[in-house]
């Protein structure tokens, strides 16, 4: 069900990723990674951010494309190895299944009950204005309104 919107979601936890290095593992056993050798009892990291940041893996891996995790059959197709936002294998986040079903509710919600804009943009400012931390150094204004069709008793006190 909305596929798109579940693009959406991939593309912003590969682009603004909350983990950018997967939490340390250890080394089970000896084994080779990449052609390294890695010892028994060795920290492994893996670097997400190098991973979603790698011309070879993505294209224009530094534009935000939803449209990019389309037409895989399920849109939530994570790709093999280069997408892995909830980490991989035994340890991976138990978390996964209930943080994605929230985040497309919570932003299928605030799509389908209000109408948003860039702050600035044309129309009067008739919204509820919210900054919303994109950057350290840039800030994303927008105003939101509620939708006419779902809250009219609402619009006809703004
Ligand atoms: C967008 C939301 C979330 C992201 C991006 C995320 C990401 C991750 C990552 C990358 C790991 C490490 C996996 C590894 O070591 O390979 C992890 C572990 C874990 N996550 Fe999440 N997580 C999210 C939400 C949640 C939620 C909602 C819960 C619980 C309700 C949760 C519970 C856990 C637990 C308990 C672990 C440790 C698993 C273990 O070490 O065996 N996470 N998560």
């Amino acid at each position: 069900m909305l596929p798109y919107l579940h693009c959406i979601i991939n593309e912003t936890l590969r682009l603004g990723s909350t983990g950018p290095i997967i939490p340390p593992h250890e080394s089970s056993k000896e084994c080779t990674v990449g052609g390294y050798n890695i010892p028994q009892g060795t920290m492994l990291l893996v670097n997400a951010f190098a991973l979603y940041n790698d011309t070879k893996l993505w294209e224009d891996p530094d534009m935000f494309k939803p449209e990019r995790f389309q037409g895989s059959g399920w849109e939530g197709e994570r790709g093999g190895y280069k997408f892995i936002p909830f980490g991989l294998g035994r340890r991976q986040c138990p978390g996964e299944g209930l943080a994605m079903r929230l985040m497309a509710l919570t932003l299928g919600t605030l799509i389908q009950c209000f109408e948003w804009r860039k702050a600035g943009e044309d129309r009067q400012a008739d919204g509820v204005a919210a900054n919303v931390q994109k950057t350290e150094d840039v800030a994303l204004k927008v105003i939101f309104r509620p939708r006419e069709t779902l809250a009219p008793s609402i619009l006809s006190q703004l």
